[in-house]
């Protein structure tokens, strides 16, 4: 069986290490890293997987998912530099990093893939985008896609496009949940319980949710069903389109993807 260990279980580390073994995987098929003793220990209590020290997990990983923030990569690849073995596929989770980082730093050949995924990886519920780097074959495209598949759902993509990804349905999660904030807050507003008000939005974002990934109709479709002619509807758009919150979605994704080219510039200038 492929052991795969987790370097770095923070936020997206821990959905993943969750949703494997949520799919089925066996808690001795993994491993984690963690900077904090009392972190890992409460990850081991939680998941019952062990969490070992950078040198162990290259020994015994067939697979190393790099799981931590940009900023904290330097250290870890200078750990990784001349130790990761022959044939070890490296899986790489960071915003903005490309593969061609990993390939100079990393033994000649070792296979590199660059994966953006997402937090809903927790329920079973992941988008994620998968690159080949220049030693990744198809077999390695493969076994990421099986690992993630797992876990959500899986895109093939060319690593050009993975700033835009990451802009989109990486970050996608935290603008939904803005808009449900807003949304809660709308209801309060309005004079109504916190607790009905979330009830309210919650299910709605779960209903529409489900209708976007189910009915196959296109999202204008959706929404105009939901327009009454002369109805509440239409006047609540109306205040949408005056505060232009569609040119501000698509300002904000913009500075999204900017911001992951330039954290790959910051450790890969070239
Ligand atoms: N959160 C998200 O929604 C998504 C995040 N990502 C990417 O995933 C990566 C991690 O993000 P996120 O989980 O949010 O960040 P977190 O800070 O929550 O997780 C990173 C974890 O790695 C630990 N860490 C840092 N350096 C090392 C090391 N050398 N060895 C072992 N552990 C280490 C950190 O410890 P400490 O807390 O002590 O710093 C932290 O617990 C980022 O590169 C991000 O771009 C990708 C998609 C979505
Ligand atoms: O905000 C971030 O940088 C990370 C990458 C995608 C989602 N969270």
């Amino acid at each position: 069986m492929t052991t795969i260990a987790i370097l770095g279980a923070g936020k997206i580390g821990e959905a993943l290490l969750a949703g494997l073994l949520k799919a089925g995987r066996a808690p001795s098929d993994l491993l984690f890293t963690e900077r904090y003793d009392q972190r890992a220990a409460e990850l081991t209590e939680r998941y019952g997987v062990a969490g070992v020290d950078t040198p162990e997990a290259v020994e015994r990983a067939d697979v190393l998912v790099v799981a931590v923030k940009p900023q904290d990569i330097e250290p870890l690849l200078d750990l990784l530099a001349d130790t990761v073995r022959p044939g070890t596929l490296v899986v790489s989770l960071c915003a903005g990093l490309p593969a061609s980082l990993y390939e100079r730093r990393l033994p000649a050949g070792t296979p590199v893939v660059r994966v953006m995924p997402n937090t809903p990886m927790l329920v079973g519920e992941a988008m994620s985008a998968i690159s080949a780097g220049a030693a990744a074959g198809p077999e390695h495209l493969d076994l990421v896609e099986e690992m993630l598949g797992s876990v959500g759902k899986v895109v093939r993509v060319p690593e050009t496009q993975q700033d835009a990804v990451t802009a989109l349905s990486g970050s996608g999660p935290a603008y939904f949940f803005y808009l449900v904030e807003a949304m809660i807050d709308a209801g309060i507003l309005l004079g109504l319980p916190r607790a009905v008000s979330t009830d309210l939005i919650i299910q709605s974002a779960v209903g529409a949710a489900t209708m976007l990934r189910d009915s196959a109709e296109h999202p204008v479709i959706l929404r105009e069903a939901v327009t009454s002619p002369g109805g509440t509807t239409i006047a609540a758009i109306r205040e949408l389109e005056n505060h232009k919150v569609r040119a501000a979605l698509l300002s904000a994704i913009e500075a999204a993807a900017v911001r992951s080219a330039e954290l790959g510039r910051a450790h890969d200038p070239a």
